[in-house]
């Protein structure tokens, strides 16, 4: 029996406590767990299907520990990614900084991961505008300056989630059509041990 064949890897990386793991919660089982913050140790990998068109994309996703106790290990999980979603709290500037330093990673080690910048916690600023902690503009101008998408999003009531990962994997059929055309292996078979994404992985 084969195990899924991934065609994009796409990496959550951003500071810790941003809303990353919560991110992948609402798009893969539509729900937003409540209860106690629990950090992502190493990282957890879900991958999952979705329709381009007439085609099924399967997205490998890779949640990655925020924490910069794990940052060596982050370097690890986006290593060939397809796409990286970078995310910062809307309501915490500094993790908007962290944000700058993963993308200057990337921009540097993995120039052909395409950059999509998330701001998390939406929901937070509909309940009261005054806890904005990134100016929209300021990032907007600094997606056009990196040429990233950006997408303001809430794990907790589901705005703009879905849009997000339909771009990544709009995106991904957009840009790598030749390319699996002509490649003999365009994805990777997570069923051969060997693969370097059979990591398992520990989550919570
Ligand atoms: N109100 C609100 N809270 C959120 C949202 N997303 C995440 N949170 C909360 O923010 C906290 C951190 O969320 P996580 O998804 O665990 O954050 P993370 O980025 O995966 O954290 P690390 O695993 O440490 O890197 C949790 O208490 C979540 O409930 C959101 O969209 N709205």
């Amino acid at each position: 029996m084969s195990g899924p064949r991934v065609d994009a890897k796409v990496v959550l990386l951003g500071k810790e406590y941003v809303g990353k793991t919560s991110l992948v919660e609402r798009y893969v089982h539509q729900r937003f767990l409540v209860g106690p913050y629990q950090n992502t140790i190493g990282a957890a990998f879900v991958a999952k299907v979705i329709a381009v068109g007439d085609r099924a994309v399967t997205l490998g996703i890779w949640d990655t520990a925020g924490s910069e106790r794990y940052e060596a290990m982050s370097r690890i999980y986006y290593r060939g990614a397809r796409a990286a979603i970078v995310c910062y709290d809307l309501t915490d500037g500094s993790s908007f900084q962290r944000a700058k330093f993963w993308v200057n990673e990337l921009q540097n080690f993995e120039e052909n991961c395409r950059i999509y910048l998330c701001g998390t916690k939406s929901d937070l600023l509909e309940e009261d505008r005054r806890r904005r902690g990134v100016d929209f503009h300021d990032v907007q101008d600094y997606a056009d300056e990196i040429k990233a998408e950006l997408f303001e999003t809430s794990s907790k009531t589901g705005q703009s989630v879905d849009e997000l990962f339909q771009k990544v994997a709009e995106d991904y059929v957009r840009f790598t059509a030749f390319q699996l055309m002509t490649e003999e292996k365009g994805g990777i078979d997570l069923s051969q041990k060997s693969s370097p994404y059979f990591y398992s992985c520990c989550h919570h």
